[in-house]
């Protein structure tokens, strides 16, 4: 059976006081149940911190980006081998703000996916539509193109350790989360698409997240659908109680 992930996307939140404060009020608070993973993905200047006071406990710390390359004159930017060295356990990988904002292309989140795995990070590998896609009926079409490109070059088995972030971008920060028959199925899809991908059961590991107003009075619903393993969260992951309680809902 497939672990459930719960992920809080911090994005460009809090300081370093307010991120040691959540970490102190989660790390001794999270369920012990193995079958539910705990991570929380800050921003680059909390995440020494955060991983030296999730140790010894069931939370990991991930990232939000990262370059593709091991090093060099890339200013500004942080390797995958910076990460690495840190405990970083995790890093969101095309966001679809970082898409939008940031000229990401299916081509350099293929290139840091492999990078992620080069270091031993686990890519959280984020697709999603539009709803200009959607209301064209593009959505399949737009989600099949990320995953297979994003996803190009793996080997089955780093297929099978990769986290899919479904997350419809109409739904971002909006309040306006799908529904969880409409999330289900495209996770449904994406686990298709891997499996025309890899060989025989590797689309069985495959972790599917979805992502996009997740609160904990929708969680349970979201994650009683056969094929949404887990959560990506950017708002409700914020507050300790709130994240706390998306991770309990993990366990049901
Ligand atoms: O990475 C997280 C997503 O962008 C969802 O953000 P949200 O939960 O605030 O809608």
């Amino acid at each position: 059976m497939r672990s459930k992930v719960i992920a809080g996307n911090w994005k460009m939140n809090k300081v370093l006081s307010e991120a040691e404060q959540f970490a102190d009020s989660v790390t001794g608070k999270l369920p012990k149940d193995d079958n539910v993973e705990a991570i929380v993905c800050a921003p680059f200047p909390f995440l020494p911190s955060l991983v030296e006071k999730a140790k010894g406990s069931k939370l990991k710390i991930g990232a939000q980006n990262m370059h593709s390359e091991d090093n060099g004159a890339f200013t500004g930017e942080v390797s995958p081998a910076m990460l690495h060295e840190l405990g970083v356990t995790h890093v969101v990988i095309g966001h679809s703000e970082r898409r939008e904002q940031f000229a990401e292309t299916d081509d350099s989140v293929n290139k840091k996916v492999h990078a992620a795995f080069n270091h031993d990070l686990t890519p959280i590998v984020c697709v999603g539509e539009t709803l200009e896609q959607r209301e064209a009926n593009e959505t399949m079409s737009q989600i099949e193109t990320q995953v297979q490109k994003g996803l190009e070059g793996l080997t089955d088995e780093q297929i099978g350790s990769v986290i899919i972030a479904y997350e419809p971008i109409w739904a971002i920060g909006t309040g306006k989360s799908a529904s969880s028959a409409d999330a289900n199925q495209v996770c449904t899809y994406i686990r298709n698409i891997v499996k025309n991908m890899t060989s025989e059961n590797i689309a069985e590991q495959l972790v599917v997240q979805y992502g996009g107003s997740v609160k904990p009075a929708t969680i349970d619903e979201l994650l009683e659908q056969p094929d949404i393993d887990g959560a990506l969260v950017g708002g409700a992951s914020l507050e300790a109680e709130s994240f706390l309680q998306l991770v309990e809902a993990g366990t049901k």
